[in-house]
């Protein structure tokens, strides 16, 4: 009996629907080559066009698709110059985070390739680490509060609960102990002066009790960016707030080659949106040269996430290609230093990923 795997396919803005492109197109190429398993693609127009055009940058008909998907494959929301009249941009990602309970956000950083960064001593494989994101509250809870420009001040709150602690925190262990590496589990958190951050580490260490097998530690963000930077090697999975999450997962892209090559999946207990950590890059969009590894590696991470054999052997492949083909320098997009365009750079991955899959 073969499954079929309805996948919601949201490009969105600047670049977004171009390296998305050519993510669906390599899960095209790999469907024929898999038994049992079958992809539906349903694609959906969101973002601020669809705002610009319809007023809503969410339709309705496109979040009950998502709702009754398998997975969501997301290029990029939100453009700088687009904005709500209460001054806040078009970002209706964190709408489908919240809506669709997507509390973790995982974002592996993978070093493939001799990258353009300040570490020059890492090679392939020496950075290896995963940030997971609390996706749903921190800081980011605050969101809906609108600026009284004629005020005297402005305020955010930070929501952290114990149910949405507690279930990042034991999704960042149970990522730990289904990696080969370290087996630590990095809580970042800024204890030392937030009460918010006092009550994250009290479940996160109530959490760790349950996983004896994994070594628990306590960062503040300050020095755990100096860390990221120092010494990336020394990190296996973090665990963290939205917010901090955020900033870290670009400054963690920036160890390894940059946003085009950071995937990430906003998971929860009943929907997954996969999509890279970065945005749509309006500085380059249009031009054909956006990166698309970083979509692609999102793409591998939902056949990992699919729990099926021959998904799982679909997404080793996958990434297998993207590393053989970054093993050759002369494969590289211009964000890399190179001069490939977003499909040629795909097309080579395409040939590699032939042999993978073999
Ligand atoms: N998840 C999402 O949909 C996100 C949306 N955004 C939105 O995207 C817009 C642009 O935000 P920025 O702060 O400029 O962040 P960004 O991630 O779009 O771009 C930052 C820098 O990285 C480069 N870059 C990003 N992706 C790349 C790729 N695949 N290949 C090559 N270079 C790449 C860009 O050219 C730019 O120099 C904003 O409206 C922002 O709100 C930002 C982050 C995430
Ligand atoms: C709208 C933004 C908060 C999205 C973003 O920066 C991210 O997902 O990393
Ligand atoms: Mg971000």
């Amino acid at each position: 009996m073969t499954k079929t795997y309805k996948i919601v396919v949201l490009g969105g803005d600047g670049i977004g629907p171009e390296v998305t492109d050519q993510a669906v197109r390599l899960l095209k190429e790999i469907q024929p080559q898999l038994s049992g398993v079958a992809f539906e693609f349903d694609e959906h127009s969101v973002g601020v066009g669809e705002y610009q055009k319809n007023g809503d940058a969410l339709p309705e008909t496109a979040f009950e698709a998502c709702r009754n998907s398998d997975a969501i494959l997301l290029g990029a929301m939100g453009l700088p110059n687009v904005r709500y009249p209460n001054g806040k941009e078009i970002a209706p990602q964190l709408d489908l985070r919240e809506k669709l309970d997507l509390y973790g956000g995982v974002r592996p950083i993978e070093l493939f390739h001799e990258a353009d960064t300040p570490l020059k001593n890492y090679g392939p494989g020496e950075i290896d680490f995963v940030l997971v994101r609390e996706s749903t509250e921190g800081i980011f809870a605050g969101r809906d509060a609108v600026a009284d420009l004629d005020a005297d001040e402005s305020l955010n709150i930070i929501r952290i609960t114990r149910k949405g602690a507690e279930r990042v925190c034991r999704m960042a262990f149970e990522v730990a102990r289904k990696r080969d590496k370290a087996k630590k589990v990095s809580l970042i958190d800024k204890a030392n002066v937030l009460s918010t951050m006092v009550y994250f580490r009290h479940i996160f260490d109530e959490v760790a009790k349950d996983f004896p097998d994994i070594t628990a530690e306590h960062v503040y963000v300050d020095a755990s960016a100096l860390f990221m930077v120092r010494r990336p090697h020394d990190f296996d999975v973090m665990v963290t707030e939205n917010m901090f999450g955020d900033i870290l997962s670009d400054l963690a892209a920036g160890l390894v080659g940059g946003m085009g090559m950071a995937p990430s999946a906003d998971i929860g207990d009943k929907a997954a949106v996969f999509q890279p950590s970065h945005g749509s890059a309006p500085d380059i969009a249009g031009q054909g040269i956006a990166n698309p590894i970083a979509m692609i590696l999102s793409a591998v991470m939902m056949l990992q996430w699919f729990d099926n054999d021959e998904t799982r052997r679909a997404g080793a492949a996958l990434h297998a290609a993207v590393a053989r083909v970054l093993s050759d320098p002369s494969n590289r997009t211009p964000d890399m230093g190179g001069k490939l365009s977003t499909t040629q750079i795909t097309d080579a991955i395409s040939i590699a990923l032939k042999d993978a899959l073999n």
